[in-house]
């Protein structure tokens, strides 16, 4: 597979920049058209790019926000614990507040914390050194995690497929190696598939576009093309079609936030995909890492969605805003939340959890 393997490298979501001094990352915003690597330094950079979806995907939000820690770190002068700590936490503060539903942002500047809470006694230099590898260990944690939940997928796919048809799989945003250190969530079992033998005909990923910001038109599809995958796109109000005429036989999804009853949030219209599959009897499942479910949030009204600019409705990607001068566009949640009495599973690393999804969490030994 090393075309995949070369494809993945040419857009790997966050590295080390020159002598590490940086992070390095893909700018999301100009893709497809445009593959642009950017080093990011600061914090201002940094939370920039998030906020600003240049890094995005609940995954990469955390692997991009623990790299950019680690160089913080590595540029706040102070050599006495208290000095540098002082520093530390102020910019993880700042790093906080660039994006509020991804739970995995907060989870991942938690973990550096920790590192270096936990190594007060060690030299700053030292804890420095310590606060890359855990950096690194996020990353290629992340890439582990995608195998696993893609390889519970691609289960399921096995189960679905009928001989010498194309298995219809229905996605929405992206939550592909776009959104992660490599594999993605809702896209490994995608992956998995072609390392199992399977032939990019053998399945045909239908795109929600996804508006406003189109992830799934301008990411996902870019990915599976990019990987050989049969894959088309469509507008998200041509969902319930396809499922009502039989071509999807699953729906995989990211996610941003998992409640401890199971209730996803996800990107825009994820919810109204969950309502359409449940009517049209089509198998949805929510692929989450663990550090996306978040036990300590009891149920989807607990999550905060975050409320973007209405302009990238009326604006982006329009040659002349769509509404007439003096209307505008009434409100832009970034995210949703699928009810979890309409989805089918649960993908994590652990394995499969189905309803009830609280009970099934802590007996995965989630938190
Ligand atoms: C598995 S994370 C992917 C998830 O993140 C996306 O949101 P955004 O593009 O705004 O960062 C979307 O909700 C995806 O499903």
């Amino acid at each position: 597979m090393s075309s995949l393997n070369d494809f993945f490298e040419k857009v790997i979501t966050v590295k080390w920049g020159p002598e590490k001094k940086s992070v390095d990352i893909i700018d999301q915003t100009l893709l497809p058209n445009t593959i642009k690597r950017i080093q990011i330094r600061t914090q201002e950079e940094i939370w920039e790019a998030i906020k600003k979806l240049r890094v995005r995907g609940a995954p990469a939000i955390g692997v991009s926000a623990a790299y950019g820690m680690a160089v913080i770190a590595n540029d706040i002068p102070d050599e006495d614990y208290e000095g540098f700590y002082t520093k530390f936490k102020a910019s993880k503060e700042y790093l906080a507040t660039s994006r509020p539903t991804a739970v995995n942002l907060f989870w991942a500047l938690n973990r550096m914390e920790d590192t270096v809470k936990a190594n007060r006694e060690k030299p700053v230099s030292e804890i420095r050194r310590l606060l890359y590898a855990e950096a690194e260990k996020i990353r290629e944690e992340d890439v582990q995690i995608s195998r696993n939940i893609g390889e519970t997928g691609f289960r399921l796919m096995e189960e679905l497929k009928e001989d010498g048809k194309e298995l219809g799989i229905l996605t929405h945003c992206n939550a592909g190696t776009l959104c992660s250190a490599k594999y993605g969530t809702a896209t490994a079992p995608m992956y998995m598939a072609l390392e199992h033998g399977w032939k990019g005909t053998d399945m045909h990923v239908y795109c929600d576009e996804t508006r406003p910001l189109l992830q799934g038109a301008r990411l996902t599809s870019f990915e599976l093309y990019n990987a050989g995958i049969t894959t088309s796109v469509q507008c998200d109000n041509m969902a319930a079609l396809l499922m009502k005429t039989g071509k999807i036989k699953i729906i995989f999804v990211g996610c941003d936030r998992v409640a401890a009853n199971g209730d996803a949030a996800n990107k825009i219209g994820t919810s109204a995909l969950a309502v359409l599959a449940h009517h049209y009897g089509v198998p949805m499942y929510i692929c989450a890492p663990s550090s996306t479910i978040d036990m300590a949030t009891p149920t989807g009204d607990d999550i905060p969605i975050e409320m973007r600019d209405p302009e990238e409705i009326k604006s982006m990607w329009y040659k002349e805003p769509m509404a007439p001068a003096g209307v505008d566009a009434s409100f832009n949640p970034a995210f949703d939340v699928a009810d979890h009495r309409l989805i089918t599973g649960i993908i994590t690393e652990k394995g499969l959890c189905s309803a009830p999804y609280e009970e099934a969490f802590r007996k995965f030994g989630i938190k």
